[in-house]
């Protein structure tokens, strides 16, 4: 089998391969490069202060590595490493790792380890200099059992990049087994995605935050059938004081959708101390303001930016800038620049299709719907994690507001009474928007026009495929 520069001798059944996730690999190659350019980049301007230059080695770990095929496309396609230990406990797989190291002739980088990821990290922990500059965890499901020992592993400021492919129970269909791994609470609905990156962030933060360190995301995103997020790892006492300020709560009505965040507490700062407030609240009544329904809690979740606009943008242009390199370039930029222009600042979201199927109508266009938030001066973007997403600062009356003003032009289906959408029909406008403001179509041709070349691609007239 050939990916990348590796080729892999690869027999069924004695490792575990899995030619879909080139994607998962192509883009942790590409983040991986840059990070490493960062630490350079950070290095240099503290050598520029005056401050001493940190020498760095570059070691990574990939620590369930199976046929070796990622960790020898580590070796061959990022610069400079100066060791990648490719570990899993399968004596098979151990097997099938050294065969391959041999055949693409990386032994001087990549060494083949057997042994529990757990207790390789555990020991690598206790020496300074055996901690890793990378750790990847790529599991089958869950990286739950790994984070304790991943987290201590990684040297400071040192990147861990986790793979969960445990989805049902991260989206909501098995909440109490997602609160038993990750001490979350998941939620179903279109956001659930999301939902899940920040559930494994929250996860990973907790862990470190025991032993004085805590995380901070470059990327996370959604793709296929798994979540993906890579994180730096600092040590701080202080800053693991700021941690339960950095996630919610998230109150969401069973009924129309409504969520509602709760963030676990806030630091003030006095002078040169600061002070941990927890939360007053709850932000919600006993029933939905809006529909009248009851809310469910979830959570905590992650309620700080999941991922780096400035990070995404560059990795986005490594994968561009190296097209024969990486097979899944379209694919991976396209996702990445989804990503980029996604709001940072706004947790989760609504789904316009969800938001219409309350009301039991046909759905309004992109554009209709956003044409009145953006002209009250609201900020509006789509997720990565779906097309139909509207991300957004606008309250979610705003929202439906804009909903009923539809609905005068666009016959409603027969609503069951008491339903959440007979019910907020039922609701007065609270006048946010002016729901009747629309684009002109020559002005949404401009619009879409001024937005089919990503202001980023160094080609201007990318072919998406
Ligand atoms: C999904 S596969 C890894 C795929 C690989 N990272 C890739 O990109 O092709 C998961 C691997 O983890 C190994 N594994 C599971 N539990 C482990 C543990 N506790 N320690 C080390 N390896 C483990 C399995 O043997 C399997 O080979
Ligand atoms: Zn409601």
């Amino acid at each position: 089998l050939k990916e990348g520069k590796a080729e892999v001798l690869h027999k069924p059944g004695e490792a575990f391969y899995n030619p879909a996730q080139v994607q998962n690999r192509d883009l942790s190659i590409a983040v991986l490069r840059e990070f490493f350019k960062l630490r350079d980049e950070e290095a240099a301007s503290k050598k520029k202060d005056g401050k001493e230059e940190e020498k760095h080695q570059r070691r990574v770990l990939e620590g369930l590595s199976a046929t070796g095929l990622r960790a020898i496309r580590y070796a061959k396609e990022i610069e400079g490493l100066t060791e990648v230990v490719a570990n899993d406990f399968s004596a098979a797989a151990v097997e099938s790792i050294d065969r391959n190291v041999k055949h693409n002739k990386v032994e001087e980088i990549v060494k083949a380890s057997h042994a529990d990821a757990s207790l390789l990290m555990h020991k690598a922990k206790q020496v300074e200099k055996d901690k890793f500059d990378v750790v990847d965890l790529d599991p089958y499901g869950s990286a739950t059992p790994f984070l304790d020992a991943a987290v201590q592993a990684v040297n400071e400021g040192g990147l861990l990049a986790v793979t969960c492919t445990d989805l049902a129970v991260l989206c909501g269909n098995h909440s109490e087994a997602c609160f038993a791994k990750y001490g979350c609470t998941s939620l179903r609905g279109k956001h659930c995605h999301e939902l899940a990156i920040r559930i494994v962030l929250s996860s990973i933060e907790s862990h470190a935050n025991r032993y004085k360190r805590h995380i901070v995301p470059l990327l996370g995103v959604y793709m296929d059938f798994y979540v993906r997020v890579f994180v730096r790892v600092y040590t701080s006492a202080s800053a693991v004081k700021w941690s339960a300020s950095k996630q919610s709560m998230v109150f969401q009505c069973t009924g129309c959708g409504a969520y509602h965040l709760q963030p676990l507490g806030k630091v003030v700062e006095r002078g040169n101390s600061i002070k941990f407030l927890p939360s007053l609240g709850p932000p919600v009544g006993e029933l939905c303001e809006l529909c009248g329904y009851k809310h469910q809690l979830g959570g905590p979740m992650w309620s700080q930016p999941y991922f780096q606009p400035e990070f995404v943008g560059r990795v986005r242009a490594q994968l561009w800038g190296d097209q024969a390199g990486f097979a899944s370039y379209k694919r991976v930029c396209g996702l990445l620049t989804a990503l980029e222009e996604e709001l940072v600042d706004q947790p989760l979201f609504y789904d316009l299709s969800v938001l219409a199927s309350l009301l039991n109508v046909v759905c309004p266009s992109n554009a209709a719907f956003a044409a009145p938030l953006l002209k009250a001066g609201y900020r509006l973007s789509h997720s990565h994690t779906s097309p139909m997403a509207m991300k957004t600062d606008a309250p979610v009356e705003a929202l439906w507001d804009i909903m009923r003003g539809w609905v005068k032009d666009h016959p409603v289906k027969k609503l069951k009474e008491g339903s959440p959408g007979f019910r907020l029909l039922q609701q007065e406008s609270k006048h946010i928007v002016d729901p009747d403001f629309t684009v002109t179509a020559e002005q949404r041709k401009e619009d879409k026009a001024s937005r089919s070349t990503p202001k980023y691609m160094p080609n201007p007239t990318p072919d998406w495929g």
